[in-house]
């Protein structure tokens, strides 16, 4: 009882999917109905035709009870017509699952698309490469076929369903062996189906996991070809084959044997219910083909039943990870804030705490205060907590005590499309997608047009490199782009951020990959922004903090020390130590940048 409840819930997994389809379900309910029914009446009319040819005389046909005397030209015209309308029907039927099946796939990659991107940053970041890809394409599309294989199921369900009826009116006997042993085989063959569905959720589970192997192939592929890694590597890829191996054979088995188990106990069963009907009387010769045959095509249909709940059943582990993954995208969206905002004035932590497990604070105590027009330099220790409070001041993510507030209300109130539109941000390792670098830099926000563009990329120091490329601010870059280096790529992002003339601009180490001669530049471009925007720059090396008017001290997961570079170097104990490092390397010709993180 549990495991046919624990089937039904399955099954009814599915049905969140279907609601845009109900209107055609019923169609194909119709359709399939008149369809098992038209071609009941043609097989009757084969058989007495048969008959009528063999003695030649007029056709004597039981249509469904129904006693009809018809000469030859009329009966066969009567047969062309059943044949042509069964034949639309049943052309109908397949359109409309295939129909269906189209608008779930868009609907469904949609769905998971707006669920992820309004998702709540710990969520998506949470996510491992490759995984929301691998639901994105492999789930979502086994999930768009189960509905034209339960179409399926509907459809030749009713038709065996409209057969049966047939032969029922006809030769009872013969028609209550079929059900009986029909629905007597079904159950039997359950256990099989819930073993495939068995396999087959590892098999789902296994092809996520191949799916982030995969993507790491690709990322990895210099390090592993440098580090010589590439053997071992091979090993870890291998193993997740194997891994999907397994259960693939074994799915792709059962999902073979199941309806041939059914084929070949459905026709046994056959002989015997006509076994059946020899021995009580089927009454004429005519009646007895006309059941023989419906019998036939009725334990094709059945066949095809089982075939498609088999293949449900196959496919139900990966529409249980699509909805698992919508549900986990769904349930925890991004807070939209309802306070409209047009400028900074301050930003205020007081009290913040921050842990990303329950119970291990990673920040705590944090307070101070910053006013409009500041540059702010952020270093620290590594793993001190630096980039964790660069995400709560971006409102990535939400401090788990005490409060952040901007203008001196809760940063969480205001609206986050006004936000966005005055915060930018620099992370360590900017991305570029692919296309051309003008488009990189406008990053889809269409009010910053082409003049916009070319003053941000001047003020990165990007123009004239860019201007050098094949298009210029049209050539195609891309995430792996050997066109541009790693400092102009950086630049690049840097003209990202400055496009919008943002309010709060973020940098985290915003100059680590450039020559000395640019980072002076794009300094004095950041120090050029004081006044009209708070900055923030995590620094990773002392000559990033030249620009800056204060400097926090992040150790230990608390502010440490917030005051002028010069005081610091008197005050703060962790400050002086790495000042002193510094000074010590610069005087013996050792490296010019000292790490602070
Ligand atoms: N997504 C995460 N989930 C759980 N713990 C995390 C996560 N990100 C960071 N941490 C932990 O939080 C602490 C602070 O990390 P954080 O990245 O903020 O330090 P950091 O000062 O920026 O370090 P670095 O200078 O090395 O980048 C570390 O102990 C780290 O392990």
């Amino acid at each position: 009882m549990t495991t046919l409840k624990a089937s039904v819930a399955a099954w009814r997994r599915v049905g969140p999917f279907f609601t845009r389809s109900r209107g055609k379900i019923v169609l194909i309910a119709v359709a399939s109905v008149a369809a098992g029914l038209f071609e009941a009446a043609l097989l009757t009319l084969i058989a007495a035709l048969a008959l009528a040819l063999a003695e030649s005389r007029d056709v004597q046909v039981d249509l469904l009870g129904l006693q009809v005397a018809l000469n030859l030209p009329l009966a066969l015209g009567l047969g062309i017509l059943l044949a042509l309308l069964r034949g639309a029907l049943q052309l109908w039927v397949a359109y409309l699952p295939a129909v269906m099946s189209g608008q779930a796939m868009v609907d469904l990659r949609t769905r998971l698309f707006d669920a992820f991107v309004g998702a709540a940053w710990p969520s998506k970041s949470a996510e491992r490469d490759g995984g929301f890809q691998s639901v994105m394409l492999n789930q979502v599309r086994a999930t768009s076929e189960t509905i034209i294989l339960i179409a399926g199921v509907i459809s030749s369900g009713l038709m065996f369903l409209s057969l049966l009826a047939s032969a029922v009116v006809m030769s009872p006997p013969a028609a209550a062996v079929i059900t009986v042993v029909s629905l007597a085989l079904f159950a039997v063959l359950r256990p099989l189906s819930r073993s495939l569905r068995r396999a087959s959720t590892v098999l789902s589970s296994e092809n996520i996991e191949y799916a982030k192997t995969t993507q790491e192939v690709a990322a990895l592929a210099e390090e592993t070809e440098v580090f010589g890694a590439t053997p071992a590597y091979r090993e870890r890829f291998y193993a997740q084959l194997r891994a999907v191996q397994q259960p693939f054979q074994r799915v792709r088995y059962l999902s073979g044997a199941v309806p041939a188990l059914y084929q070949s106990v459905a026709l046994l069963v056959l002989v015997i219910a006509l076994g059946v009907v020899a021995l009580l009387g089927a009454g004429n010769i005519a009646t007895l083909g006309a059941v023989v045959l419906i019998l036939i095509r009725a334990v094709t249909y059945g066949q095809r039943v089982q075939g498609a709940i088999t293949s449900v059943d196959e496919k139900l582990p990966f529409v249980h990870h699509l909805a698992d993954a919508i549900e986990r995208y769904e349930s925890r969206p991004q807070s939209p804030g309802h306070e409209a905002a047009d400028h900074i004035g301050d930003l205020t932590m007081s009290g913040v705490g921050f842990g990303y497990d329950r119970g291990s604070e990673v920040l705590h105590d944090v307070s101070f205060s910053v006013k409009m027009g500041e540059i702010v330099g952020i270093v620290g220790p590594s793993g001190a907590g630096k980039s964790t409070l660069v995400q709560l001041l971006l409102r990535l993510r939400e401090p788990t005590s005490g409060t952040y507030s901007v203008n001196g209300k809760p940063a969480a109130d205001i609206d986050r499309a006004d936000w966005r539109r005055m915060v930018t941000y620099v992370p360590q390792s900017p991305q570029l997608f692919y296309g051309s670098v003008r488009e990189n830099i406008r990053f889809f926000r269409d009010d910053i047009d082409d003049a916009a563009v070319e003053d941000a990329a001047r003020r990165a120091h990007i123009h004239e490199d860019i201007l050098r490329l094949p298009d210029g601010y049209d050539t195609i870059v891309g995430a792996r782009a050997s066109l541009v280096s790693g400092g102009q790529r950086q630049r690049i992002c840097l003209a990202r951020a400055l496009a919008a003339r943002p309010a709060i601009m973020i940098l985290d180490e915003p100059t680590s990959a450039l020559d000395v001669k640019s980072e002076e530049s794009v300094q004095a471009t950041l120090h050029d922004l004081a006044g009209d925007a708070v900055v923030f720059l995590v620094a990773h090396r002392l000559s990033t903090l030249a620009i800056c008017d204060r400097v926090m001290v992040v150790a230990d997961g608390t502010i440490a020390g917030f005051d002028s570079a010069e005081n610091l170097r008197h005050d703060n104990h962790y400050f002086k130590e790495v000042s002193e490092i510094s000074g010590r390397a610069a005087s013996q010709g050792g490296p010019r940048r000292p790490a602070l993180g």
